[in-house]
């Protein structure tokens, strides 16, 4: 029978479906961070549990690292952060787990180093005390956010206990406009099918317009499942998928490679293979498009007006739609192209990866940031960084007025320092708009790395097309 490729994962991953209980999972690679961990070593050093396999786990610090150049131990915004980190760094030595430490060279935010060190590989089972682990599935990986009991349950037994989620596909056909990316595709997606249409399943991302992105483009597009409702995101793995992962530090090397990609393409979900949802989503010719409000599906095209709530098929939604506006201190009918920004944060796990930080140089170099807006680039890893020095794109950036950090989840959940003054407005890569993700009172708006750079440079929403 023709099978999914999340359901060739689980078949050679379950370890135990009786009925009536809840299904056990074999996980090959678990990341870890200072953020989600403290408690589950607690956990485990009160039950006198080694790590059950040491070797499978690697520790990262990334959500409450400082990325001002040059960073130290004191430079921790507060007491809490410094606690984390130092807390991550005697589990990590306690339990004999490799740790990637605020000053390694292949420091990142977790979803960014996993698949760039090779450390997700595609059939894998991966999990992480994170939500947006779901980003790793673009190599064709079952990759799941779980909660810390759970990462002290992997820690201590390498399995999870993990309800069978249902299968989606999405399908996105269509060749959007010039300029327009993975990032817009997304909000796209969400826009349309909402933030729960994923509620329970796992999205398999399928046709001509994901085919055609790169591995770092079908990140963007997993990493924003979450924020349609899934459980995970997925892509089956082609020959796109083979190259990214040839020669990375941890893939397998040689014969062991070809045998390896062998069977990875053989991953990919089979010719009438059955999904329980089924969606069709039409790019061609899209805009660039902007979230407008305090949820990833309140989205605009870069053409278009803030929507107006007398439009709203039912009160509920009314008054979700004035009290977004309220929150972002937004008026009905106002020409999206018209509103100025204080901030631009190009960063995070959905949009910092060096392909991002190409297109966004590519709008950036030879212009400047427009007075007053403050700008900043944070990479995703030092990798990253590194390669975008040798590139010439950080001096690009910084010629241009960007300030240019080291690696870390910085402005996307303001944990570190790096935030929003209430009041202030930002077009942030990021990937979640919520009141006050970016510190109290800030107002987010999710958009591109291309449309942050054309933004940057305008003072206002810029559509990349007329730059
Ligand atoms: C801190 C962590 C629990 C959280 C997550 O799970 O996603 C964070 O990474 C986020 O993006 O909100
Ligand atoms: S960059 Fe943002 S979304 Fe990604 S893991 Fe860090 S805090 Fe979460």
């Amino acid at each position: 029978m023709p099978r999914t490729m999340f359901e060739k994962i689980w078949d050679t991953h379950v370890v135990r479906d009786e009925p009536g209980e809840i299904p056990m999972l074999y996980i090959d690679r678990h990341l870890t961070h200072e953020a989600t961990s403290p408690q589950a070593f607690a956990g485990l050093r009160e039950r006198r549990l080694p790590v059950h396999r040491p070797e499978s786990v690697v520790a990262v610090i990334d959500h409450n690292v400082p990325t001002m150049p040059g960073r130290r131990l004191v430079d921790v915004i507060d007491s809490q952060s410094t606690v984390c980190i130092e807390t991550m760094e005697d589990n990590a030595r306690d339990f004999g787990i490799r740790l990637i430490g605020m000053n390694d060279e292949d420091q990142g935010i977790v979803h960014v180093i996993g698949p760039e060190l090779g450390l997700s590989l595609p059939g894998m089972t991966v999990v992480c005390g994170d939500s947006h682990t779901s980003t790793h599935g673009a190599l064709g990986i079952f990759a799941v956010g779980i909660g810390t009991s759970e990462v002290e349950h992997v820690l201590a037994t390498q399995c999870l206990l993990q309800q069978k989620p249902r299968t989606m596909n999405i399908r996105i056909e269509g060749t959007p406009a010039h300029g327009v990316t993975a990032k817009d595709i997304a909000l796209a997606v969400i826009r349309r099918l909402g933030t729960d249409a994923g509620t329970n399943h796992v999205i398999e991302f399928s046709g001509s317009a994901v085919r055609a992105l790169s591995i770092e483009g079908r990140m963007t597009l997993c990493n924003m499942a979450i924020e349609a409702g899934a459980r995970a995101g997925m892509v089956s793995p082609d020959d796109v998928t083979v190259e990214y992962v040839r020669g990375r530090l941890h893939a397998p090397a040689g014969e062991l490679f070809e045998r390896a990609a062998v069977q990875w393409k053989q991953l990919a979900s089979d010719p009438g293979a059955r999904f329980d949802t089924t969606y069709e989503v039409d790019v061609e010719g899209l805009v660039p498009q902007i979230s407008w409000g305090t949820n990833p599906g309140m989205v605009a095209d870069v053409t278009g007006t803030i929507p107006d709530p007398a439009d709203a098929a039912d009160p509920a939604t009314r008054a979700a739609l004035e009290q977004a506006l309220e929150y972002m201190g937004l008026e009905a009918g106002r020409r999206v192209q018209d509103i100025p920004v204080d901030t631009v944060f190009i960063g995070s796990c959905t949009n910092s990866r060096i392909e991002d930080l190409r297109v966004a140089a590519g709008y950036v170099a030879g212009r400047q940031v427009a007075p007053d807006v403050r700008a900043i680039v944070v990479p995703g890893s030092m990798r990253v960084r590194r390669q975008a020095e040798e590139e010439g794109l950080a001096e690009i950036f910084r010629q241009a007025g960007f300030e240019w950090r080291e690696s870390g989840c910085s402005m996307c959940i303001a944990m570190n320092g790096d935030r929003l003054k209430a009041g202030e407005r930002c077009a942030s890569t990021s990937n979640r708009n919520f009141e006050g993700r970016q510190g109290r009172g800030g107002r987010t708006h999710l958009v591109s790395p291309a449309t942050a750079a054309a933004t940057a440079v305008a003072g206002h929403f810029a559509d990349v097309r007329h730059l």
